[in-house]
């Protein structure tokens, strides 16, 4: 039996779903170092926003966890997919059993802002993985990765049809008649962020049938909910919490809008129907999956991370009946159904054990209370989304671009 710690990278250990994992991955007895260049912080300087929460620098953070829980986690400032000695030489040094892999760019308004953005959301997530799994080959060790993944690679026009988990059963025609095959799941990414993660998934049954390396994508819904058991323990370990039109995810926003007293911004009529997990469930499922690791010369192993899956609008609907706020449609500025259905398959962690938790009414008020608290540091001209995803929708937005701004700084509101 062995008796020292489970040692786990986790690259992009810095970001929203990164930074709580590795707590929680710490609090279960994992040895965790931290991978990550920083550039989420970068890129709220650049959009010229920042994280409702106060989140600390890295230093602050990890001191705070030495404090709060006893455990160390290393960090190691460094970027994934552009310094491949030093990932070699880390991976060699470290001997990890796993790496969890969020190293990636991961808005997809904010992939599809300009070219110069696709361009970069490309270049660094295709080629974090790639130099990611060359360089766990090159290491010579047998290192578990866990890669965390989109429920956007199946796209949302599946007919009814229940999403499986990554793989479709087919019926094709051979000489001795009909035969049945699993092949990967059509891709039909959304936005170019999307797309990368379709690459990915090619990357991964690459170098699993090549170099049998041992693969989990975790096709995670849209993560709502803020803090952890863990984030919860101190100020100082705060998540991030994301409102702007670029980074903030639905749910969160339009409970944030709510707090501060902004209509709430449903795209088009709101009847995507989209896949939904709240970030509590994220930590818990990366820690069941790299308690169940593929085999040596298994296929690539694909979970549906999600809970459960909600209409726009009638998460809109829930989030007004709660606190009283107005919902605006506005001028949809992605390419996108208007309406779909959605029926996603989550077998695989029901029966590792995960118990969901669902979108109760306790836990978006406790979303609320925290962007309540920290209204103050909101920037409501960040609210709208304005990155639109061709010509057609940008000339949509701003012909119909009503501002109803009646001072600096309150609501710019578009009509639809
Ligand atoms: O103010 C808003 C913001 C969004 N939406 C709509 O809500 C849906 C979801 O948008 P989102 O920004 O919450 O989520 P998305 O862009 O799909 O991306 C997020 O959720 C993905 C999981 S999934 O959506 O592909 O299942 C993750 O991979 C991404 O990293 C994460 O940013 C879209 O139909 C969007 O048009 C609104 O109606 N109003």
């Amino acid at each position: 039996m062995r008796l020292s710690p489970m040692r786990v990278l986790v690259l992009g250990g810095d970001g929203f779903c990164g930074w709580p994992t590795a707590l929680h991955l710490s609090a279960q007895g994992w040895d965790v170092t931290i991978v990550d260049n920083l550039s989420r912080r970068n890129i709220d300087n650049e959009l010229e926003v920042q994280s409702l929460t106060p989140i600390r620098t890295m230093g602050e953070r990890i001191k705070a966890w030495k404090e709060v829980s006893g455990r160390d986690i290393g960090f190691v400032n460094m970027t994934v997919g552009k310094e491949f000695d030093r990932l070699v030489a880390l991976i060699r040094d470290l001997t990890p059993d796993s790496v969890v892999h969020f190293a990636e760019q991961r808005a997809a308004p904010y992939s599809m802002k300009s070219a110069r953005h696709k361009l970069y959301t490309v270049d660094n997530n295709i080629n974090a993985t790639n130099h990611l799994l060359a360089a766990i080959v090159e290491s010579g060790l047998d290192v578990h990765l866990a890669h965390l993944g989109t429920m956007g690679v199946y796209g949302y026009g599946t007919a009814g049809l229940r999403i499986p988990e990554g793989y479709l059963k087919v019926t094709v025609e051979t000489d001795n008649g009909p035969a049945e095959q699993e092949i990967l799941f059509p891709p039909n990414p959304g936005s170019i962020y999307h797309m990368t993660k379709t690459q990915d998934a090619l990357l991964f049954q690459f170098y699993a049938r090549n170099d049998g390396l041992r693969i989990t994508d975790l096709h995670q819904g849209i993560v709502w909910g803020a803090q952890t058991a863990e984030t919860r323990l101190d100020e100082r370990l705060i998540n991030r919490f994301d409102y702007d039109g670029d980074y903030g995810t639905v749910l969160n926003r339009f409970l944030m809008q709510a707090a501060v007293g902004y209509p709430l911004t449903v795209h088009g009529s709101g009847g995507q129907t989209r896949a939904f997990i709240h970030i509590q469930d994220t930590v818990r499922c990366v820690e069941l999956a790299l308690n169940n690791p593929p085999k040596r010369g298994d296929r690539v192993k694909i979970l549906n991370q999600m809970t459960e899956s909600r209409r726009v609008r009638d998460l809109a609907r829930m989030v007004a009946d709660m606190t009283g706020a107005e919902v605006h449609n506005v001028p949809n500025p992605r390419q996108e159904a208007d309406e779909n259905d959605l029926v996603v398959a989550n077998d695989q962690f029901r029966e590792l054990g995960l118990k969901p938790i669902t979108l109760a009414e306790g836990l978006m008020q406790d979303v609320t209370e925290i962007a309540r608290r920290y209204a103050e540091r909101a920037d409501l001209s960040r609210i709208p989304c304005v990155s639109a995803w061709n010509q057609r929708r940008a000339k949509a937005l701003e012909s119909q671009a009503r501002p109803c701004a009646s001072s600096p700084g309150s609501p710019n509101i578009l009509t639809a």
